[in-house]
């Protein structure tokens, strides 16, 4: 089947959901939270709790693989089944796998997560432009191939991230300005939204950057990060809209009620229809 661009399928998903992307984090604080041991039945209890109660509703569900990887190949099982089951829910799934490597590893990350037919085939990825944007290329190939979405580390939320993003390059431009300056030229004259992302922090205090790059914005740092919905028109201003909100703890933690999980994730969809209006 040949799936729509990532970018017109987030869009609608974005208009008709609302602006959420929830994270599937299962850390073994929460897990042990919702009365799991920190274990791959555990894991699995988790992962299959959230999609139940959120695959129907959110407009993306974004694993965070680490969490899976821990576990090791029954962990990656665990995680295969998650995205296999949230997508025939409903919701686009986005992996936050944050691969980067020289181009031709990168290719195989791109099979790994991009290629129809692949086990953890999402509707897209994060990855790391840190080893320059064009060891990217194999992966924004085979997502525009396929239908599916690369979102790009571009202004983390981490306060960490700006000694290197926010680095001034030989001809004066920042780095975090040039990934996305790159990004908006894969983005070009895409309708109504590009499939080519960036990622960047609701916990900055300024982004100090052009964000007009025709494409989703990823905004994790809301909840347990301190960063909160009313930030978002400060720090996206005019690309307000494109903006996909990324929630894990603060919605991760009132499990394992499914009714309360879907309560968090709505009292969040409508914090960021508030903001964004
Ligand atoms: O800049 C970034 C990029 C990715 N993340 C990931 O998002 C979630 C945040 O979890 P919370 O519980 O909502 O804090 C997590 O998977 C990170 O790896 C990020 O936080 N910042």
């Amino acid at each position: 089947m040949t799936l729509a661009p990532f970018g017109a399928r987030l869009r609608q998903a974005l208009d008709t959901r609302g602006q959420l992307c929830v994270g599937i984090d299962p850390h073994a604080s929460l897990l042990a939270s919702w009365g799991l041991g920190d274990d791959i039945a555990g894991l699995e209890t988790f992962s299959r709790t959230v999609v139940e109660a959120l695959a129907d509703r959110v407009a993306v569900l974004k694993p965070q693989a680490a969490f899976f990887e821990r576990f090791g190949s029954k962990g990656v099982a665990v995680l295969e089944k998650t995205v296999e089951e949230a997508r025939a829910a409903g919701a686009l799934v986005l992996m936050d796998a944050k691969r980067g490597d020289i181009g031709s590893t990168m290719a195989a990350y791109a099979e790994a997560f991009l290629a129809p037919g692949s086990p953890l085939f999402s509707d897209a990825v994060t990855v790391s432009p840190y080893l320059g944007f064009g060891s990217l290329r194999p992966a924004l190939d085979l997502a525009r191939e396929h239908g599916c979405g690369v979102f790009a580390l571009a202004l983390t939320s981490n306060p960490e991230g700006g000694e290197v993003q926010r680095a001034v390059g030989a001809d004066g431009e920042p780095v975090a300005a040039a990934v996305l300056r790159q990004l908006a030229a894969e983005n070009a004259g895409a309708e109504p939204l590009g499939s080519f992302g960036a990622v960047v922090g609701a916990t900055l205090a300024d982004a100090g950057v052009d964000l007009a790059i025709n494409g989703p914005l990823l905004a994790p740092g809301i909840g347990a990060q301190g960063a909160t919905m009313a930030d978002l028109p400060r720090v996206f201003g005019a690309s307000v809209r494109n903006v996909v909100p990324s929630v894990s703890r603060d919605v991760l933690k009132h499990g394992p009620s499914v009714a309360a999980l879907r309560e968090a994730a709505a009292r969040f969809v409508d914090e960021a229809a508030a903001a964004v209006k």
